[in-house]
């Protein structure tokens, strides 16, 4: 089962929530005694038709990490995943710019590789070195290399989203061979990185459980259209290049606000 897509179940009480249900006087109040708690502790809250629902849990990456403060600062902010870049054409590549065992030391959020058509051999040492949770392939690699990875490693597969997308033939065949998919947008400037935004209606069409990531020009600003998509495969919004100073070194205000923003949004949408 995937991380943040539980079904809705109800928990069994804990101890102190059992003493209040035991101390109520009949029945109705005992059940509506242990819903408060449950609404409390697990963040489940009625509808308008009174049906419950969790609160949306979606998660953030911040990718194009290359500086320690940046990533500390990510760890403060309870962000879910850090995204590394290791491919050496791009103007946030990792590799020369943070030091290995400083990443590898640090704990409290989920480290990504991202990799562009890069070696076996290259990935798994680079996993190895960095001690990193995931990869994510932003190139052309194919369901026979995710396989490969993936027995070492869980793997993001990147697509790069143009006008339209066949489902079936261009996606379909990496659902067995990956944890998550990624969507990002199609740009003759490069395979990533290039702030650039594809027709999110898209989605409307996913036809998939898999979970996976929004990416492509997500820019400070869009929180509360975010929060509204209705994509329940939606695991994680990744953002990049729209919330640096320059190419590597993030912004920690724009950061912030967004990640705040975000969450706070989130909430208001039950
Ligand atoms: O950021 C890069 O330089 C990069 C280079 C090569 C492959 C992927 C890259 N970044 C990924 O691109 C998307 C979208 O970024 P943006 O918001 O459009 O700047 C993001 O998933 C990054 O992981």
């Amino acid at each position: 089962m995937e991380k943040g897509l539980r079904p809705f179940s109800i928990p069994p009480p804990k101890a102190a929530d059992k003493s209040l249900i035991i101390s109520a006087n009949n029945k109705r109040q005992a059940l509506a005694a242990y819903l408060l708690c449950c609404f409390a502790r697990k963040k489940i809250a009625p509808d308008a038709k009174g049906i419950q629902r969790k609160t949306k849990q979606m998660q953030i990456k911040v990718c194009g990490i290359t500086k320690l403060s940046d990533l500390q600062m990510l760890v403060e902010n309870k962000v879910d995943f850090a995204g590394f870049i290791f491919y050496e054409r791009s103007p946030r590549f990792a590799g020369n710019r943070i030091d290995a065992r400083s990443v590898r030391e640090t704990t409290g959020i989920l480290k990504v590789g991202v990799f562009v058509n890069a070696s076996m051999e290259q990935v798994l040492t680079t996993v190895a070195d960095y001690a990193l949770d995931l990869v994510q392939l932003h190139g052309d690699e194919t369901p026979e290399f995710c396989a490969a990875v993936q027995t070492k490693v869980p793997v993001i597969k990147a697509f790069r989203i143009g006008a339209n997308v066949n489902w079936d033939k261009d996606v379909s065949p990496y659902l067995p061979v990956t944890k998550y998919f990624l969507f990002d947008t199609a740009s003759e400037k490069g395979y990533g990185g290039t702030g650039d935004r594809f027709n999110w209606e898209l989605l409307q069409q996913y036809p998939y459980q898999h979970p996976f990531l929004l990416s492509g020009g997500i820019a400070p600003g869009q929180e509360a259209e975010i929060s509204s998509l209705h994509l329940p495969q939606l695991l994680a919004v990744d953002i990049n290049s729209k919330f640096e100073d320059s190419p590597g070194v993030k912004n920690p205000e724009k950061v912030s606000v967004f990640v705040a923003g975000l969450r706070k949004a989130l909430q208001q949408v039950l």
